[in-house]
């Protein structure tokens, strides 16, 4: 019977990496959740079980640890890029390594109205992700990078509306021109080849896409959320040259007025039942015409589409 191994990758999944830097009394620290995985010339450690290839996801796990120590964690984009390559240059039958990074960022704790040395709290604004991967080696390198932010838990309490949508004899939802809008963002932009090879400053990238995201969330009227994401994407698309291809996935936290007229109550807006399922789904990507070629940047990467 002819039968074929598939597609298939390992790695180190989910690395809890926390990095202080304790130069001076006043510490930082990166937080950072590490995900590896290597892509290549693995049949014989599936079809026969000779694993001379593979280079353990112990190992891994002890190079996230290690490097984190020896390069210290400048983004996670970089820290993500230096891992891949290391991985390429340590297992020769890889092909490809792919690298997923979430990062937790932690506030300073203001005490009597002065940020402590050593003391955080977590900042509850949305988790900064990022994918790199890695194919090839020498000339043929390709590096792909998908930054991003989840998490991001979002509401405008009017500004938004929805209705003309299509009826049927199912349908009961009443049309309103003022409802609330709220959704956990999940946002993830590719950048484009070119601008990466000319060297991207990521967190200063990212912060800016991220302020611009929140900016035209609250600054679109919107008609629906599909259409809040294809503003809130192509203003990134607009401002962000380096940027090729935004994707979100937006959960529609929907609101419902409670009735309250059981008990003589009028309620213009004010109390609302916030359901949390089920829940409307949007997905939605907003491209550049000319976009680089997203080979396997979102390979791997689930949950768009
Ligand atoms: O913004 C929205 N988009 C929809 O597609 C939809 N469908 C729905 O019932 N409510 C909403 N809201």
């Amino acid at each position: 019977m002819p039968i074929r191994l598939g597609p298939n990758q390992y790695g180190k999944a989910e690395n809890r990496v926390v990095r202080v830097y304790r130069d001076t009394p006043r510490h930082q620290i990166r937080d950072l959740n590490v995900s590896t995985a290597l892509r290549g010339r693995f049949e014989d450690a599936h079809t026969s079980g000779d694993q001379r290839d593979v280079l353990p996801t112990d190992t891994q796990k002890n190079t996230v640890f290690a490097f984190a120590k020896k390069h210290g964690i400048a983004s996670p984009e970089e820290f993500a890029t230096l891992l891949a390559d290391r991985f390429l240059e340590a297992a020769p039958a890889a092909d490809g390594a792919r690298i997923e990074v979430e990062e937790y960022t932690w506030d300073r704790i203001p005490v009597d109205g002065v940020e402590h040395d050593h003391a955080f709290v977590r900042s509850g604004q949305g988790v900064r992700t990022a994918v790199v991967t890695v194919d090839g080696r020498g000339d043929d390198r390709v590096v792909q990078v998908v930054s991003g932010i989840s998490d991001l838990v979002v509401l405008k309490s009017t500004g938004s509306e929805f209705h003309g949508f299509l009826k049927d004899e199912y349908t009961t939802l009443p049309e309103t021109t003022d409802r609330i809008l709220a959704t956990s963002l999940v946002v993830r932009w590719r950048y484009d080849t070119d601008a990466i090879a000319q060297g991207i400053d990521w967190t200063k990238s990212w912060d800016a896409i991220r302020a611009l995201l929140l900016q035209r969330f609250a600054e679109i009227h919107s008609l629906a959320l599909q259409q809040t994401l294809h503003g809130m994407g192509t203003a990134v698309l607009e401002q962000h040259p380096e940027v090729a291809e935004v994707k979100f996935s937006a959960p529609n936290k929907h609101h419902f007025l409670s009735d309250l007229s059981p008990f003589g109550m009028e309620n213009p807006g004010e109390v609302f039942y916030a359901a949390d399922r089920p829940y409307g789904l949007i997905e939605a990507s907003v491209v550049r015409d000319e976009a680089s070629e997203p080979g396997n940047a979102w390979l791997g990467t689930p949950g768009f589409c």
